[in-house]
């Protein structure tokens, strides 16, 4: 294990990947610190799923080490386990309960509280209701509380679904592609909202809308053919003429 895995929350090493001979990922290396927000932008097929995939325990890599908060080998984990040690992954698509209320999905997901009887009718506790306000303002659904989530918009559904993974306080907050599909105005709001969760979580954002990781303001790490290409400020990595040339300018 090399010296700087200490101090991070997640830790790629030299990894590798091939499907049938073909390097998905080859030589990867990234280090995360804890609280730190990271962008992940390439081109179709550099990596990007395949590498959430690797973190989240859904994919062994043939070899390299992968590690969170410095120590724990993900490489030996399962999806569930990885989920337990605390590392959320949010898909693309929303997938909320759309017949049950904003409130309930949210409650759904708290910690101890994994079955939807038992928490449809037990008595809310002092701290579980503080908890439920503090996210329905951070995910901007404090109107909609009430509401049915299938009666959200596409954008909602997505805020509600980050709460949802936020309810289970995670170390880490994989998530992929979150504005595609959103009006402007939610896009710039999601920014805002992944800059409000940072700093207490760390997080990990895959997205293609430059606009969006402008707006983040973050770190940004290009991948291409299944390593990093750049990475930097979205200006220092905009600059970078392979950027352009594979990404950017296309
Ligand atoms: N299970 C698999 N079996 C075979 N090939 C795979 C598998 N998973 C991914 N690949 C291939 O690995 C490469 C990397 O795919 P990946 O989905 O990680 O890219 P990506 O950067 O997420 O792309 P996109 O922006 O399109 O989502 C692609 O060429 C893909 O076809």
């Amino acid at each position: 294990m090399a010296i700087q895995a200490a101090g991070s929350i997640l830790y790629l090493d030299n990894v590798h990947v091939a499907f049938d001979g073909f390097k998905a990922i080859n030589g990867l290396s990234m280090i995360l610190k804890p609280g730190e927000m990271r962008a992940i932008i390439g081109p179709n097929g550099a990596g990007k799923t395949t590498m959430m995939d690797i973190i989240t325990g859904k994919t062994r890599p043939d070899r390299g080490d992968v590690l969170f908060n410095g120590q724990v080998d993900l490489t030996k984990q399962d999806e569930a386990g990885v989920a337990r040690l605390g590392i959320g992954r949010k898909f693309q698509k929303p997938t909320v309960f759309e017949t049950q209320t904003v409130e309930d999905n949210l409650l759904l997901s708290l910690k101890g509280r994994r079955d939807v009887y038992a928490m449809l009718f037990a008595k809310r506790t002092g701290e579980e209701a503080a908890r439920l306000d503090e996210l329905l303002a951070l995910i901007r659904l404090e109107a909609r509380r009430g509401d049915l989530a299938g009666d959200l918009s596409h954008g909602q559904k997505q805020w509600l679904e980050i709460g949802m993974l936020l309810a289970q306080d995670p170390k880490v907050l994989l998530v992929d592609e979150p504005v595609a599909g959103m009006t402007d105005a939610e896009t710039m709001q999601t920014a805002e909202l992944l800059r409000a969760v940072a700093g207490a979580h760390s997080v990990v954002v895959v997205e293609h809308d430059m606009e969006f990781v402008r707006a983040l303001g973050v770190k940004v790490t290009v991948l291409h053919q299944g390593a990093v290409l750049a990475e930097g400020s979205i200006d220092h990595v905009s600059a970078v003429q392979e950027v352009v040339d594979v990404y950017l300018g296309r």
